[in-house]
């Protein structure tokens, strides 16, 4: 792997003689990692059914480190959404941002959705997710993995940040902002990151940084928090821009973020002023932690929240009633007042919702399924979003039972449960999706994008 020789005399000089740790780490290979998902098992019990070998990651409670060789992703627990794969300094900025249910968070560059997930997650189904990206194919894979992890309180949009502002005015409690960076902490991963880095520099996404938070802050509520996080090293797109961002907006200031084990604090000597207060961000080194470096910082706005806007009134779906017959067979809660009906398709709003009219809004919700002539087909979505008793009739399946590779490769299988009709179908508990039993044989409904591979 050849480094750009301006990079590294870069950071010879950021790092003085810790460079030649810095160097020999990039020949280490990359530390795998994966993330509980806590809105579908708690910790305790992920460790006692975990199928591989798991190592706490330090800097969050529901992050372990995992050999790449044991293939998380090939498991059918990955499959119920019960873990999230990323990268262990990843975990960082998600963990970082004091989110409570019931908050309104919004994720302005998420996908494809490792901070998402989590900040979903943490939300326990109340509150809003608002998870946006600019570029819309990786916003299809942001609304997929929101989906695998169960999170029904999330409107995913793919709009410019500038678009969002109006709409969306001093709206949220908590931002995100993983911003564009150019990327130096994902040198480890290959030669198009390095080659990007030869190309274009840092300043193109100074410029596009500096453009984002500015509209983030403007989202944020008057007591909210702001997390911006980068993946790169240069104090141009960390510590510089922070303080770029305090002399633009005086309302915020820097908060203080807990200690772990290797972490490094943002440096006042990389700033243009000396600015003392960059002391409290946090520098995630790859050679001084197992993962690839981040740098985070966490922000507040002065002020006091004022009183929460009413939710937009909406008027009651007209649903069929064989929709209404299956919905009435699911324990969650579907307050019918928040069921819009589109073309046939049946979606749970969340509670307060700003009106996105006319921006680009891939889903509002969770698509709880579709009215056919005289039947409701239940989506592959809300299997997920139910607990493993959330639906009237189950058919769990153990790991070891045959059948359940063959739901997950959508071929039909057996079952000699006495009832016919709909089922949830479970791993150990944990949903995984629909099939239909009619003597004896269940039609599969496992999404046929979803099939294993
Ligand atoms: C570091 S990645 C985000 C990773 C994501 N937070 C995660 O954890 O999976 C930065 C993202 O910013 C998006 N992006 C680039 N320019 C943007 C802009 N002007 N507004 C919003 N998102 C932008 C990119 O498409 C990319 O997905």
């Amino acid at each position: 792997m050849e480094l750009p020789q301006l990079f590294v005399e870069k950071m010879k000089s950021l790092l003085g003689e810790e460079y030649s740790d810095y160097e020999a780490c990039l020949q280490r290979p990359k530390q795998s990692g994966i993330r509980v998902n806590t809105s579908k098992i708690s910790v305790e019990e992920f460790r006692k059914i975990a199928p591989f070998e798991i190592e706490p990651v330090p800097w969050t409670e529901n992050g372990f480190f995992v050999e790449a060789k044991d293939q998380p992703a090939k498991h059918p627990f990955y499959h119920a959404g019960l873990y999230y794969i990323q990268e262990p300094s990843a975990m960082a900025p998600a963990a970082f941002l004091p989110v409570e249910p019931g908050d309104k968070v919004l994720d302005l560059c998420a996908a494809p959705g490792g901070k998402s997930t989590e900040l979903g997650a943490r939300l326990k189904g109340e509150g809003l997710l608002v998870s946006n990206d600019i570029s819309i194919t990786r916003t299809k894979a942001l609304l997929k993995n929101l989906e695998m992890f169960g999170i029904s309180n999330s409107v995913i949009a793919s709009e410019e940040p500038k678009n969002l502002v109006p709409v969306c005015y001093e709206y949220f409690d908590k931002v995100l902002v993983d911003a564009p960076c150019s990327g130096e902490g994902m040198f480890r991963k290959g030669s198009n990151e390095i080659k990007n880095w030869a190309e274009y520099g840092i300043e193109p996404y100074v410029k596009i940084q500096r453009e984002i938070i500015l509209d983030a802050v403007k989202m944020l509520k008057p007591g909210g928090y702001l997390l911006y996080s980068t993946c790169t090293f240069s104090p141009e797109e960390d510590e510089q821009l922070i303080e770029y961002l305090l002399h633009q907006v005086p309302e915020l200031s820097l908060v203080d973020m807990p200690e772990a084990d290797g972490f490094d604090r943002g440096h006042p000597e990389w700033t243009v002023s000396g600015l003392q207060d960059v002391k409290k961000c946090i520098r995630l080194w790859p050679h001084k932690i197992k993962g690839e470096g981040h740098f985070l910082a966490l922000l507040k706005k002065e002020g006091e929240p004022a009183a929460g806007a009413e939710g937009q009134k909406r008027d009651r779906a007209k649903i069929s009633q064989e929709a209404e017959a299956f919905l009435s067979e699911c324990r969650m809660d579907l307050d019918p007042n928040r069921i819009k009906e589109h073309k046939g398709r049946l979606i749970l709003t969340p509670k307060d919702l700003p009106d996105l009219g006319r921006l680009r809004v891939l889903r509002h919700g969770l698509l709880l399924g579709e009215m056919k002539k005289r039947r409701f087909e239940p989506s592959q979505v809300l299997a997920m979003a139910l607990s493993g008793d959330g639906y009237a009739r189950t058919l769990d399946l153990s790991l070891s039972d045959e059948r359940l590779m063959k739901y997950l490769k959508c071929e039909t299988i057996l079952a000699d449960e006495k009832e016919d009709g709909m089922y949830l179908v479970t791993v150990q508990g944990y949903p995984l999706g629909w099939g239909k039993l009619s003597k004896g044989r269940m039609k599969n409904k496992y999404a046929p994008s979803w099939r294993w591979m």
